[in-house]
């Protein structure tokens, strides 16, 4: 796979953005199996298997100087995604498709994007967690998509994504190649559950203007 092939925000992406914003509007999530365009993930995949371990550092929680790295609730590595490479360039231009489309139909204000590969090893997690407390982040939307050729249900690894805060079965979601899940940050527990080979992904988070989220909806 030739890294330079450009993504071009194409029919099947438009289909799959539509299908997104769909979901998010009518249960708050989405959850799409094997849905990215190949050439773009298999691109990625390559990316992610050559960045060096140098490049990745043990993930952290919060943000600023409310960031701790706690083992006890997760021990992935991350490496955060600038656009210096071709394909990173290229995923930034299919998320910010998305960010165009939801905000032309649903009128959200999605403003950035901002997002990370992440490695967990065999048997490393991410107990249950929200991505974005009420009032508190600018955090509106969570994108994950999985880069993991031929992985299988009993690889494990899966992400469970918990309908609300009572919910303890929530929904099992197997990280196979190329499957895109969405879900509104604040409304969304969710936990990594321990696979048995490495387990690759790309998290991502869309956020609204600061200076607009804070006028809205002022920190406490
Ligand atoms: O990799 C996943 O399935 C989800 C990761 C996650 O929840 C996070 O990075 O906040
Ligand atoms: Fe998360």
């Amino acid at each position: 796979m030739d890294s330079k092939t450009p993504v071009k925000s194409d029919s099947s992406s438009e289909s799959l953005y539509e299908t997104i914003t769909d979901d998010l509007v009518r249960q708050g999530y989405s959850i799409n199996p094997e849905a990215l365009p190949p050439s773009l993930a298999k691109a990625l995949y390559q990316q992610v298997l050559e960045l060096n371990q140098a490049e990745f550092d043990t993930a952290g929680i919060g943000r600023q100087q409310a960031h701790t790295v706690d083992t006890r609730v997760r021990t992935d590595e991350i490496c955060w995604i600038n656009g210096s490479t071709n394909t990173g360039q290229n995923w930034l231009n299919w998320a910010g498709g998305l960010r165009e489309y939801i905000n032309s139909q649903l009128f959200l204000g999605l403003f950035s994007f901002e997002s990370h590969f992440a490695h967990y090893g065999p048997g490393d997690f991410y107990k249950r967690h929200l991505d974005a407390f009420k009032g508190e982040s600018n955090r509106l939307l969570s994108l994950v998509v999985y880069l993991n050729p031929e992985w299988e249900e009993e690889d494990k690894g899966e992400l469970v994504l918990y309908r609300d805060e009572h919910d303890m079965t929530g929904i099992k979601v197997s990280p196979t190649f190329g499957t895109v899940v969405a879900f509104l940050s604040e409304d969304f527990p969710h936990e990594v559950l321990p696979a048995k080979r490495d387990r690759y992904s790309i998290a991502g988070w869309y956020r609204l203007n600061n200076s607009i989220g804070n006028r809205i909806d002022p920190p406490r």
